[in-house]
């Protein structure tokens, strides 16, 4: 059967669009999606139209792509089926809505916004306007994703109680990200937690929370700490501590709850040597065993699952990319395969569950003191930033 073919716009022409845009080139064949296909048919740069054409010839694409010099053209793109919003958190919600204005399906980078009402509303517009929309979370398309969420409601390390995830980078913070950096700029909404703490969260999410049946996962409560980075504000490190009420109490009458503990810093390294020497970034841990996996949280190459003493062997299971590529094109994928099954939202992310975190996050930013700057927090539209 002829694939399905999506039409893709990049909105912004940054680090992520060029390296989501390199995978969108590559044949899906290679990773077995022959069921979809992907074209990149626009590119709009806010700075200037030149800048995306380099971005369209420094891909090499040579099949019709249209450069624009803004983003509202883009979106009145009849071509393009869905657009991929690259740009900083700060900049998210305005972007978004202006695409979902515009009548398009949207994929936007995390952080989804700045803040949970900001998600809210275009959700809500989303759904009044029947347009598909998703928060571009790769990690929860990778097949090693996908096959310990599966392990995990097999019960294969029985009740999983506890989750530890750390997504830290041990960065010289004033020599690499000076003051602007998005990843420190307040008026970005830059900071480790809305960059990479997210991932922490969205291990603790995806094994605590997301492997229950739909209607038995709940808000986990939420404890954290949180370190100003001193040149700018926002956090350069953040502790979560996350409880989540069990579906089925293990031992006895009492309530049991899981906790996940969510780690983000960018000034001491969760991989100091690089090497793995410091052992998992993730482990979750159940009553009958645990999986390891290894790699960065946001992008892991292999697992270990490890019975319990005396019940089985250690299992490594490796997880290639195939085609050289990053691992964004099998989210891509999963936005190919909604839009052809007429899906609104993504099952391995539910817009719901985006916003379960972004509310996580707020209140995390609460008890941290962060606040960005009244007009990227704002919900109103349009707003020049
Ligand atoms: N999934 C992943 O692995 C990763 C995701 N990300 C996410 O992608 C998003 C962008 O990150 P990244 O590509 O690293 O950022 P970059 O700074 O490299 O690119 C952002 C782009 O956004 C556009 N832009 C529009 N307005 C502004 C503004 N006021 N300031 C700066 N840029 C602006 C610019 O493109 P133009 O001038 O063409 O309009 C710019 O090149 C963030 O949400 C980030 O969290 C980032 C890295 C990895
Ligand atoms: O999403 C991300 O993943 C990779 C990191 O290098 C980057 O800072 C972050 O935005």
């Amino acid at each position: 059967m002829a694939p399905h073919i999506v039409r893709w716009g990049i909105m912004a022409t940054g680090w992520i669009a060029e390296t989501f845009t390199n995978d969108l080139l590559i044949d899906p064949n290679v990773r077995d999606a022959s069921d979809v296909a992907h074209q990149v048919v626009a590119v709009a740069s806010s700075s200037s139209k030149e800048k995306a054409e380099q971005f369209i010839s420094a891909r090499g694409i040579t099949t019709p792509c249209s450069a624009y010099g803004d983003y509202e053209t883009l979106v009145a793109d009849p071509n393009v089926d869905v657009i991929y919003v690259a740009t900083p958190h700060s900049h998210h919600y305005q972007n978004v809505r202006l695409a979902l204005e515009a009548g398009k399906n949207v994929l936007c980078e995390k952080a989804f916004t700045v803040n949970a009402a900001q998600t809210k509303i275009l959700i809500e517009i989303a759904r009044k306007k029947n347009l598909f929309l998703m928060e571009a979370v790769w990690t929860r398309y990778f097949p090693l994703s996908i096959q310990i969420r599966e392990l995990i409601q097999k019960g294969e390390i029985g009740e999983v109680l506890r989750v530890v995830a750390d997504t830290s980078f041990g960065d010289d913070v004033e020599t690499k990200w000076g003051t602007t950096h998005r990843m420190v700029n307040p008026n970005l909404a830059g900071g480790a937690l809305l960059d990479l703490g997210i991932y922490s969260l969205t291990w603790v999410f995806q094994t605590l929370y997301h492997t229950l049946p739909r209607d038995q996962r709940k808000p986990p409560t939420v404890t954290s700490q949180m370190t100003p980075y001193h040149l700018t504000g926002a956090d350069e490190s953040t502790t979560m501590l996350l409880s989540f009420p069990t579906s089925t109490p293990s031992n006895g009458p009492h309530p049991q709850q899981s906790h996940g503990v969510a780690l983000t810093n960018i000034r001491v390294s969760a991989d100091p040597d690089e090497k793995g020497s410091a052992g998992p970034p993730i482990r979750i841990q159940g009553t009958k065993g645990e999986i390891q996996v290894y790699g960065q949280p946001f992008r892991p190459e292999s697992y270990r699952i490890i019975p319990k003493k005396g019940a089985g062997e250690i299992r490594e299971v490796q997880c290639p990319f195939p085609g050289n590529g990053k691992g964004m094109y099998w989210e891509a994928d999963e936005v190919a395969r909604c839009l052809r099954d007429g899906k609104l939202e993504s099952e391995g992310l539910p817009l719901e569950e985006s916003i379960v975190i972004m509310e996580v996050m707020d209140e995390v930013r609460k008890q941290g003191g962060l606040t960005y700057p009244q007009n990227i927090e704002s919900t109103e539209y349009p707003l020049q930033l």
